[in-house]
């Protein structure tokens, strides 16, 4: 079935908002500004952003495994109502993808409940162990998205260096998670003047920027793409940027929530505000800013870590670290930096859209004649307050309760159907 989606707005390169029309038949985009086709199905933009659906290299879905905390089902739902069309599975699951039977049992699991994309990671090494090396080639020959041990830092040089050399050959990236266990010291937050305030024990900068020194120089040695999760700190930033003065191909990622708060916003001893990497000094979040606008970093993901409750009840020590992401996002992002001035919409975007698929080489990300029709309709001066018991995902675990924002989806549509549009 055809399908006319009219009477909306798309961003050019000048970040102007240009008039126009799309049309879709069989999940793909066939015209841009074209005439009505006859018989097609209307949908009606009124006048709102149509914008490409988000890619997210950055989530944990908790299926197989730990379905109290998340579904594929639940967490590709919230994905869609976020406005992401295209999200990369975590291998923090159990069993871990770390075997092609493994990684068969989470492709048949997507295929049966996913509404959107789901791209999943096979891991580095053997339940995640960072022991025994994972076969690379076998994970890709069956749809590994790229390779992680997401959720911990491979601690081996030589593991590391090994899974490079192999990731090389078959042209994939390596995205790593980094952290030194060594210098974590049973750390909940950050170290630095809040976690004295609150008497808790803190996780210092360098037990993440160690790491990915040692990795960019490794990714060297291996001729390897490599991707870093989660940058969080101003020497992160430092060796990221060096990395890349130096021709090293690494890339690397930033969550909203490291943009948008620091250490000294965090109100109390409350799990909800205890991710990894954690909330840094406010030196940090600016150094993000400016890494993101230079190009040293590359994307945002929103690292979407669902909990229980339960779980997240009593405090930070005992509890895990991750916060939701997927239906926060955008309308976070876009009230606090582009409404601000701070960005431009099209640098929003495109940190959300093209330039994430870009890192994979996904075809994803861009609204043009041929492509997926992953596509969503953003209605920018929809203004509306972050309530976590409503959800679509199972995880309430935001430190984002009670905010404010504008610029909420209210249409996705993937592949052509739509799969997720705004209550009225
Ligand atoms: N980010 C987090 O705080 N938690 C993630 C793991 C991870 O991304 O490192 C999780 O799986 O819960
Ligand atoms: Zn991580």
């Amino acid at each position: 079935m055809t399908k006319h989606i009219k009477n909306i707005k798309l961003l050019n390169e000048q970040s102007e908002l240009i008039n126009s029309s799309v049309t879709i038949d069989n999940g793909k985009i066939i015209a841009i500004g074209g005439k009505q086709p006859e018989g097609a199905e209307i949908i009606d933009g009124n006048g709102n952003l149509l914008a490409p659906g988000f890619v997210d290299l950055h989530v944990h879905l908790r299926e197989p495994g730990f379905e109290h905390k998340e579904t594929i089902a639940t967490g590709s739902a919230s994905a869609a109502k976020g406005g992401f069309t295209t999200i990369c599975a975590m291998p923090n699951t159990k069993p871990v993808p770390d075997s092609v039977e493994n990684l068969q049992l989470i492709n048949g699991l997507i295929k049966e409940s996913a509404v959107v994309r789901v791209l999943p990671y096979g891991s580095l090494t053997v339940a995640q162990s960072g022991d025994e090396r994972t076969n690379l080639a076998n994970l890709k020959a069956h749809g590994a998205v790229a390779f992680s041990d997401d959720g911990v830092g491979v601690q081996l040089a030589a593991t590391m260096f090994e899974q490079m050399k192999d990731a090389a050959k078959l042209d994939m990236v390596v995205v790593a998670h980094c952290e030194d266990n060594s210098l974590i010291y049973d750390g909940v937050m950050h170290e630095g003047k809040r976690n004295k305030e609150l008497g808790l024990p803190g996780i210092p900068s360098v037990c993440e920027s160690v790491q990915i020194a040692r990795d960019v120089l490794l990714a060297e040695a291996a001729g390897a793409r490599y991707h870093v999760c989660h940058v969080s700190t101003k020497e992160s930033v430092r060796a990221v940027r060096d990395a890349k003065a130096a021709g090293i191909r690494v890339t690397a990622e930033v969550c909203p929530h490291h943009l948008l708060l620091e250490e000294m916003d965090i109100p109390g001893d409350d799990a909800n505000w205890k991710m990894n990497p954690p909330l840094r000094a406010l030196e940090d979040k600016d150094s993000l800013h400016a890494a993101l606008l230079d190009g040293t970093i590359d994307c945002i993901s929103t690292d979407h870590a669902p909990h229980t409750v339960e779980e997240k009840c009593c405090g930070m020590v005992g509890a895990p670290f991750g916060i939701v992401g997927f239906e926060t996002a955008f309308p976070l992002l876009y009230t606090q930096f582009v409404e601000t001035g701070k960005w431009t919409l099209k640098q929003l975007i495109d940190w959300m859209t093209v330039k994430p698929a870009q890192i994979f080489n996904l075809p994803y990300g861009k609204i043009e004649v041929g492509a997926s029709a992953d596509l969503i309709i953003i209605d920018l001066n929809k203004e509306q307050t972050i309530h976590a018991e409503e959800f679509v995902s199972k995880g309430r675990n935001t430190p984002f309760n009670g905010w404010a924002a504008k610029g909420w989806p209210i249409m996705t549509i993937f592949e052509g159907n739509i799969v997720y549009k705004e209550e009225k």
